[in-house]
């Protein structure tokens, strides 16, 4: 049983167009605050399916562009859309059903302190949908399972919680609408090397086997290396490069160059 057999989805009204490649979409985005353009006129496209890895030295707008996408931060030029829509134009209703085809993990998890984990993974059920209580303790219970936390989790406090449970806990509430695409802002920071990886295979596991699109904002190297299908570089204020490892490899701009090819990058093979 998922949320979609749960509950009637309104896909048809911003359903992506069959076989289109791109799930989102920017085109000329500016962002700034006051007299600081943190972005300006950046083109990206998401496509359907991929594990996109997000880089860039601290500061140069990753998170300000996750929050512009997400629609929390607005932008002074530029369109976006996101499953073929424009969401500055997008009806109130249509709006809505965008947002619950999309999953958010804010960095350091963001869970309600005052919430338990099941009570927190409820959060996008009771803003979105209409189920009886003993259903969204079900589909909590699946979504335990799915990120392979225990079900006596399910009544703690996230304050009760290591690091890795946490990133798991907000990533199983990330998953409650069962969403097409994914956005994920430093997952893995603060993890143990042994957490982080089972965290990437979790991630990798849960793309391939729900189809799902990953954003995913990292530092993390081993990430980049273990489950990114391409690799956007932000820098001067715009995304400098986009393509596979291999292209960043081959990249010569001096800050793609010494974070893919620089001491630290070499010290971990
Ligand atoms: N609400 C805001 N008001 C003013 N400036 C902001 C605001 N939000 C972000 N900024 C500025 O925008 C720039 C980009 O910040 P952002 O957090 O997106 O960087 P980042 O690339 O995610 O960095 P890091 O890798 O360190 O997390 C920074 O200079 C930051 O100070």
């Amino acid at each position: 049983m998922t949320v979609t057999d749960s509950a009637e989805r309104e896909t048809d009204l911003v359903s992506t167009a069959e076989g289109a490649e791109n799930v989102l979409s920017a085109r000329g985005v500016t962002v700034g605050f006051g007299s600081k353009i943190v972005l300006q006129n950046l083109d990206l496209d998401v496509r359907r399916g991929e594990v996109l890895g997000f880089v860039g030295g601290s500061g140069m707008g990753k998170s300000v562009l996750m929050r512009t996408i997400l629609g929390l931060t607005p932008k002074r030029a530029g369109t976006i859309s996101v499953f073929g829509h424009d969401l500055s134009t997008a009806s109130e209703k249509e709006r809505l059903t965008i947002e619950r085809r999309w999953g958010v993990l804010f960095q350091q998890g963001a869970l309600f302190s005052s919430l338990s984990v099941k009570q927190n993974i409820q959060v996008p059920m009771r803003e979105h949908l209409n189920l009886s209580p003993q259903l969204m303790d079900e589909l909590a219970t699946l979504k335990l399972e799915l990120v392979g936390l225990p079900q006596d989790s399910a009544d703690k406090l996230p304050s009760e919680l290591s690091g890795g449970m946490i990133k798991r806990a907000s990533l199983a509430r990330a998953l409650a609408l069962d969403p097409d695409l994914v956005f994920l802002d430093e997952p893995t920071s603060g993890l143990d090397p042994i957490g982080a990886a089972a965290f990437d295979s979790l991630i990798e596991n849960l793309s391939s086997t729900l189809g799902l699109t990953v954003y995913m904002v990292t530092h993390d190297l081993d990430s980049l290396h273990s489950i990114c299908d391409r690799i956007a570089v932000l820098g001067n204020k715009r995304v400098l490069a986009i393509g596979t490892l291999d292209d960043m490899m081959k990249n010569d701009d001096p800050w793609i160059k010494e974070y893919f090819r620089g001491e630290r990058a070499l010290r971990r093979v």
